[in-house]
């Protein structure tokens, strides 16, 4: 079969299946995409939270980009935890080669509270990695963070979402709403107009890898040439169902069903 949607996600690992390149490799299957992945970060966690990280040398993770880029197609690749500045230069220096749209999931703090990246690599994201997305998607605090305004209104998300392409030069920004009250709502910044996204809330405590399965799912609609726009609109429908059909498994934050979309 020739011409297939070919997605690439580089981040660290989840060995309880639920969050990191474990939850991308299943919603890029979900959505039938190839789905390949450059490790950054082996983490021991699980629902509860992080025990411990071994980061990969810088090396092994130029190796594996280039062990990709040197044979196989990519239609849109997404980053997730990258923990440090030497890791984040690396990709920054391939991202031209990879010459495909950029999903950036800009990965601070696990749902457990345990922060995954260091405070120099935080600024080197904002400043350096930031301006060559094709899309940024962070959640409250991490768009708090990469403004330096707090966001307490769904007004305030808006203006986030514009500050990050004015300011930042992404070329379009998801602010996500898990962590406001209410509905479930987030917004897209395109550099012309604000789109809304909304849902019902469902009451769970099983967030565990929502963000990791919406920006692999994104990175997959984009691979497919779809638009920002629908991209995100199909996603948020999958995020949605992965989470009101979550797993009971684990004693902390379950995690989402990948595959409940096909139930449906
Ligand atoms: N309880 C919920 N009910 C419905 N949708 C939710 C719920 N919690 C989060 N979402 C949605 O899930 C997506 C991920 O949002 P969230 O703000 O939780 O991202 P995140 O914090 O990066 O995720 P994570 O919890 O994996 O770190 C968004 O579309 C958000 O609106
Ligand atoms: C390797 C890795 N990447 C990202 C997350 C964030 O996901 P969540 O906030 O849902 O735990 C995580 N826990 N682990």
């Amino acid at each position: 079969m020739k011409n297939v949607p070919c997605a690439l996600t580089i981040a660290g690992t989840d060995p309880s299946g639920g969050a990191g390149i474990q939850a991308d490799l299943k919603t890029f299957q979900e959505l039938q995409t190839y789905g390949m992945s450059v490790i950054t970060s082996v983490v021991a966690q699980n629902t509860t939270g992080v025990t411990s990280v071994h980061h990969m040398p810088i090396n092994m993770i130029e190796d594996q980009l280039e062990a990709i880029l040197e044979d196989m197609p990519i239609h849109a690749f997404k980053t997730g935890m990258i923990a440090n500045k030497q890791m984040m230069e690396i990709i920054s220096k391939k991202i031209e080669k990879l010459n495909a749209p950029y999903v950036m999931d800009p990965v601070m703090v696990a749902t457990s509270g345990d922060s995954l990246i260091d405070k120099e690599a935080r600024s080197f994201l904002r400043e350096s990695l930031l301006p060559q997305t094709a899309l940024v998607t962070p959640n409250i605090p991490e768009a708090e963070f990469i403004t330096g305004n707090s966001i307490e209104t769904v007004e305030d998300m808006k203006d986030a979402a514009k500050h990050i392409v004015d300011h930042f030069h992404a070329d379009a920004a998801l602010i996500k709403g898990g962590h406001m009250e209410g509905e479930a709502i987030d917004f897209l910044y395109d550099g012309s107009k604000i789109h809304t996204f909304s849902a019902e809330r469902i009451n769970t405590k099983n967030t565990h890898g929502t963000g990791c399965t919406y920006s692999a799912a994104i990175t997959s609609y984009l691979a497919k040439g779809y638009s920002i726009v629908e991209a995100v609109r199909h996603s948020k429908d999958f995020v949605t169902v992965a989470i009101s059909k979550s797993f009971e498994l684990g004693n902390g934050n379950g995690p989402t069903n990948h595959w409940a979309t096909r139930e449906r």
